[in-house]
């Protein structure tokens, strides 16, 4: 018995030395935080809350337009696979605070006749055609002036509800020229590279270096790979096994073999285990941004028209928004945009447009599936951008900028594809967790 543990004890040194998870120890780059204290965070207190939140009506429909021309090239080729659909949500299975017809929803104009009813107050609204388009460019130009994301325009008959519970994110088949051309364009054209950095080719496994980059520059890049990384462990921990037998049957479950030739140190030329790592740098962002703005969350409605719902829900946030804001070593976002103001202005200023350009190019994605959870997921951490970047404060009496008279604010998208981009790291965390049983 004794030289089997031992013999176990060496495999277990000898994966953690070479296998995926080398790197998956000590601090997560540019932090001060370990692995290990986020494996414990995440898997014992934020994953299991988080999962019993998101399946909540409040967090589970998300509105979204799947038809948007991408802007950048047009041949992209349709998944036709089965895998690749999306079901989209009748109305009629909405909860009552958000169809569009309900007296229950506070956004519809039979909703808000009650405050009319008073001639005293009589105001004439009515103004021009090209007033109306001036106002409408305004707010656009305002909203672009704090947000980190190309936001899909509310107004849009292609805006529908999807059901996110009954469209997981897993194993689609989407791969090949497609979503490489997707993921070339990200790190090629809008990641920051050193001057004299050559091309990165994802394919060919060109070292992407960070060297000579600053820490904003770093972080960027760390944080979309994080991303990458969370959403091929999903297809790897939900994937698509054929049957075996003409009358078996597909299953779903976990891909070591796939994950291994991911992440694994030799068979991904030894960077497989640092995508992982970039992981938990993502999942330190959004950690903060929660942390940062549980003031606002406290006081969020989280409407759906059922009041005994809406009451639990908001129990569950402040649950969470506990644990998240006891966590002792969080991200550090005053370390960014500091130094010559000015310097530190124009950085902001493109770091936020590489960013937004990122949101665009997620309407290029040729798999409606793919789609739907890359513009969630990428909403999700501009979300979390504006939350760090953007205010000067996150109580219910915080500005936009400091000088600012514009309050603080996030819309019901921003505060659900946050919370569901956070909840898809805190599934791939806690997936590495099962890999690494699997393995042993
Ligand atoms: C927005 C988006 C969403 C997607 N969603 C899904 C989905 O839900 N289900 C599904 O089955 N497929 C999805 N895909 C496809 C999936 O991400 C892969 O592109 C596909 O499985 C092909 O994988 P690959 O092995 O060729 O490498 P890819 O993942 O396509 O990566 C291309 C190259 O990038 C480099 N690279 C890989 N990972 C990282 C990282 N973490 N950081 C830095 N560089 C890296 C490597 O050099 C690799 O060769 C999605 C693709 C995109 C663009």
């Amino acid at each position: 018995v004794g030289n089997k543990s031992k013999l176990k004890v060496k495999k277990e040194n000898l994966l953690n030395e070479n296998g995926c998870f080398c790197k998956l120890q000590g601090e997560v780059d540019d932090c001060s935080c370990k692995v290990k204290s986020i494996d414990s965070l995440n898997n014992h207190m934020v994953y299991p809350r988080l999962k019993s939140l998101l399946s909540r009506n409040y967090f589970r429909y998300f509105k979204v337009n799947l038809n948007k021309v991408c802007p950048f090239w047009s041949d992209d080729s349709k998944c036709a696979m089965r895998n690749c659909a999306v079901n989209i949500c009748p109305e009629d299975q909405l909860p009552d605070g958000l169809k569009k017809t309900s007296t229950k929803n506070k956004y519809t104009e039979e909703s808000q006749e009650d405050c009319q009813g008073d001639d005293l107050g009589y105001l004439n609204t009515t103004i021009s055609q090209e007033s109306e388009q001036a106002f409408e460019n305004w707010t656009k130009y305002d909203d672009a002036q704090e947000t980190f994301c190309e936001m899909d325009d509310d107004t849009s008959p292609h805006m529908k509800y999807v059901d996110l519970l009954l469209n997981p994110e897993r194993y689609t088949g989407y791969k090949g020229i497609s979503p490489h051309r997707i993921w070339n364009s990200i790190y090629n054209e809008n990641c920051f590279k050193a001057p004299e950095q050559p091309a990165y080719n994802p394919q060919a496994l060109t070292d992407y270096t960070l060297e000579g980059l600053c820490l904003e520059k770093r972080a960027f890049y760390r944080m979309i790979s994080g991303l990458h990384t969370s959403i091929n462990i999903h297809l790897c921990h939900q994937y698509l096994f054929p049957a075996t037998t003409c009358y078996g049957k597909e299953e779903w479950g976990p891909n070591l073999d796939e994950f291994q030739r991911r992440f694994d140190h030799t068979q991904s030329n030894g960077r497989g285990p640092q995508w992982l790592k970039n992981l938990y740098f993502t999942y330190l962002v959004e950690l903060r941004a929660i942390a940062k703005a549980a003031p606002y969350f406290e006081e969020e409605g989280f409407f759906t028209g059922n009041d005994e719902e809406d009451m639990d829900v908001r129990q569950g946030v402040k649950d969470l928004l506990k644990v998240v804001k006891e966590f002792p070593n969080q991200f550090d976002e005053s370390k960014l945009f500091i130094g010559n103001k000015k310097e530190a202005k124009a950085l902001k200023v493109e770091f936020r447009e590489h960013f937004r350009n990122i949101s665009r190019i997620m309407d290029c994605v040729g798999c409606d599936k793919c789609k739907l959870w890359g513009k969630l997921q990428v909403q999700g951490m501009g979300t979390a951008l504006k939350i760090l970047f953007s205010g000067d404060g996150m109580g219910p009496m915080s500005t936009v900028n400091a000088g600012s008279k514009k309050k603080f604010q996030l819309r019901r998208t921003e505060i659900v594809s946050l919370f569901n981009a956070f909840g898809r790291l805190s599934m791939s965390i806690h997936a590495i967790e099962e890999f690494r049983k699997l393995l042993r």
